[in-house]
């Protein structure tokens, strides 16, 4: 049984040891003396990987004051200059750099999201030396977050032996592409910054993180108490969606209509990372692993939830860009992870002057009642229903650094 977590939040503790969250459903796996029980871990995992592809761990021996201290780095990251972060753009042959809000609403249609994904520094990578600030402008940054994801990375081998056990393959099966010493490794540390929503919105109809599927192999993401907003959508994933032809599980940034119905709520658990599968572990297990859609949804004052900041820090482990994913059943054609993770990189940059594409990924296909019924977006949406997300952008003064691109109707 999980010891570090408070019984308030799990209730059921199931006759095989399992335990669950109340709030979101989610299993909660214990990985402490992983050698002892990895045959009982593998099962747990295995299980919520091919049901909903999320879960949360305990027992991973990641500190709490490593993770502050790494959200401490954020607040010094993203209260640079825009002309400081600018310098370090959104690379997209390898998925590192900044994106700022008004390049991501653009993109995905919500301006309350900022992010910097953070590489590893080895002189071999195509980035070196391009993506981070100086460092006197933090001391120390570069250097902690290759410290922190060697650590978490090592809590990752432990989830992939895991896995592999569990669905019968060698404990090692998954590990081939993850060597963190090298040249290529392509695991990234994504610092999310949604900024403060107080005074701009009355209800929780804005979307601070529009929903998507993870475009790496297994990303650990660590989150902050009472940061809500995290909303699943179990049975939508990578392979169940059309959009995705079956063939071809690979990046494709491809937008979830975010009024689709039935998003889980799933808080944070004190004392927990939540994992995720991603799209590479789903094409490597040939669509069994679900790389499950998700999203941030902005906070309901009316439910009481924090309008303040939110911060995530997203592990995205990835097997090292030279590595050749070759799915287990032969469904999809082996290519090698750093073309899997560029191809999700271009289809990010191709999406910036696509507005056909805003408008089938963000906007009115499928939109609902669920939606209409919620305060501002009623009547926003009453006066330029072709697109819900246009009608946040009008709260230029959120981000008074930057000049609106888009006209709202
Ligand atoms: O901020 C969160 O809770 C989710 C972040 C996320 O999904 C991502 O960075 O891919
Ligand atoms: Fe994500």
């Amino acid at each position: 049984m999980a010891s570090n977590i408070s019984s308030a939040v799990v209730s059921e503790h199931h006759a095989e040891g399992s335990v669950f969250d109340k709030t979101s459903g989610l299993r909660v796996i214990d990985l402490s003396n992983f050698e002892e029980r990895k045959q009982e871990i593998a099962q747990q995992l295995v299980s919520s990987a091919k049901d909903v592809g999320f879960f949360f761990i305990t027992g991973h021996g990641i500190s709490q004051s490593d993770i502050d201290k790494t959200f401490e780095y954020s607040k010094l990251f993203f209260n640079l200059p825009v002309s400081v972060k600018e310098k370090h753009p959104f690379d997209l042959d390898t998925f590192a750099g900044w994106r700022g809000l008004k390049e991501l609403s653009e993109v995905t249609g919500t301006r309350l999201w900022e992010q910097f994904v953070a590489p590893i520094d080895r002189p071999g990578n195509p980035i070196a030396g391009t993506k981070y600030p100086e460092d006197n402008l933090i001391p120390g940054f570069k250097k902690h977050v290759e410290e922190f994801q060697r650590k978490s990375q090592a809590v990752a081998g432990l989830l992939l032996r895991g896995l592999a056990i569990g669905l019968g393959q060698s404990e090692d099966f998954f590990l081939g592409g993850l060597d963190f010493d090298a040249d290529d490794v392509a695991t990234l540390l994504g610092f999310n910054y949604y900024p403060p929503t107080e005074g701009h919105w009355k209800a929780g109809d804005a979307f601070r993180l529009h929903g998507h599927a993870d475009y790496n192999l297994i990303t650990l993401l660590y989150r902050r108490e009472g940061e809500t907003g995290l909303e699943l959508l179990p049975g939508k994933d990578a392979v169940a969606d059309p959009r995705v032809k079956n063939q071809d599980i690979r990046g494709a940034w491809r937008g979830v209509p975010d009024n689709t119905a039935s998003w889980v709520p799933a808080p944070p658990l004190k004392g927990t990372i939540t994992v995720n599968i991603a799209d590479i572990l789903t094409r490597w297990t040939d669509g069994e692993l679900r790389s499950t859609y998700h999203r941030v949804r902005s906070p309901d004052q009316a439910t009481g939830e924090p309008l303040g900041e939110r911060r995530s820090l997203a592990h995205f482990v990835a097997p090292n860009r030279s590595f050749v994913v070759k799915s287990i059943k032969g469904t999809y054609p082996p290519i090698t992870a750093g073309e899997l993770i560029a191809s999700e990189g271009h289809a990010y940059g191709s999406k910036f002057n696509d507005p056909e594409w805003q408008r089938i990924a963000y906007s009115t296909e499928g939109f609902t009642a669920a939606t209409a019924t919620r305060g501002p977006a009623r009547h926003a949406l009453s006066q330029n229903p072709s697109n819900v997300f246009r009608v946040f952008v009008g709260s230029e003064d959120l981000f008074p650094e930057e000049a609106p691109r888009i006209a709202v109707a």
